[in-house]
């Protein structure tokens, strides 16, 4: 990768790893307070398949709700426009396990990236395959050439247990209608595949699709067409923050998402994928350094979207 690049992510790095983090872990997902809250790390593919990282980026972390893009992707390529009739694209403005505004909507979740939406792609996504969780894996295995990614039993376990809040919203739906399966499966889908386990150089390498008009880089096979890649781009933009779309959009200027494992990963379209993992979170779920550090590099590379 070119030097001004390695220059600019190994400065913020420095910069960000200095300061005193202010989140806090996720502690309600009970394995998740297991992690060690120091772990910072960050690392970037561009298109051009030149990449580079900085700290902890080779350590793998619960990518928690960064997977909602990917089963996204998944249903929105096999369904087309027809998503929407389920699934509204509008910001939320509240936090992603809200259930306030599905009465409001009649089951109609805002987004995609809230957990209501992302229960109905998996509801979805139950009915369209044989075998979703199966058949999602060979997905993001073949989108990311990484043949080892997996579920971690012990976190979809662990978050069985306790998501008491996605067990009321996956009823909630159900009661108008707008999940068709058994609750019981929908849940441990969305379980599963909140568990995905990634580094950030492997989440960088993912995300590149994104960056590259829903392209492979490696191979040059298309994931999604050109269109729909401008749509999920310009869903993590608005709503790749839940109720704070808005200063993320403001602050770092990418289309994004972020996991309340501390992941975040954001796309200069037509550049470059970044991933960066600090599992502390502020109060909105996302991840204290990981803004702060990609705030930094897009403004000292002076590169994004606006
Ligand atoms: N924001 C997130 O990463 C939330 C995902 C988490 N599995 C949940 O449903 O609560």
């Amino acid at each position: 990768m070119d030097s001004t690049y390695k220059n600019i992510l190994i400065k913020a790095y420095k910069n960000i790893n200095s300061f005193k983090d202010e989140g806090q872990l996720a502690t309600y997902i009970p394995e998740l307070a297991n992690v060690d809250p120091s772990m910072f790390g960050v690392h970037m593919t561009k298109i051009d398949g030149s990449n580079f990282g900085a700290g902890d980026y080779l350590e793998k972390f619960s990518i928690q709700s960064i997977a909602k893009v990917l089963t996204l992707t998944l249903a929105y390529k096999i369904i087309g426009e027809d998503l929407w009739k389920r699934i509204d694209v509008e910001p939320s403005g509240t936090k992603f396990d809200s259930l306030l505004l599905l009465e409001t909507y009649k089951g109609i979740p805002r987004n995609p990236f809230v957990n209501s939406g992302a229960i109905v792609i998996c509801d979805i996504l139950i009915s369209l395959l044989d075998n979703a969780k199966e058949e999602f894996l060979d997905f993001i295995r073949d989108i990311s050439d990484l043949p080892d990614l997996t579920y971690s039993d012990k976190i979809a376990d662990s978050e069985k247990k306790t998501g008491y809040k996605n067990v009321a919203l996956c009823n909630f739906l159900k009661s108008f209608g707008n999940i068709k399966n058994e609750p019981d499966d929908v849940l441990d889908f969305y379980f599963d595949i909140c568990s995905l386990e990634m580094t950030c150089q492997q989440l960088s390498q993912t995300f590149t699709f994104l960056a590259n008009k829903g392209v492979k880089i490696s191979d040059g096979k298309k994931v999604i067409s050109k269109n729909k890649t401008k749509r999920i781009n310009a869903l993590m933009l608005t709503c790749g923050f839940y109720d704070e779309s808005g200063e993320f959009a403001f602050r770092v200027g990418l289309p994004g998402k972020s996991g309340v494992g501390g992941g975040i990963v954001a796309l200069y379209p037509d550049n470059y994928s970044i991933a960066v993992w600090s599992p502390q979170l502020n109060k909105h779920g996302n991840s204290y350094k990981g803004m702060e550090l990609l705030e930094n590099v897009t403004t000292h590379s002076e590169l994004s979207i606006f």
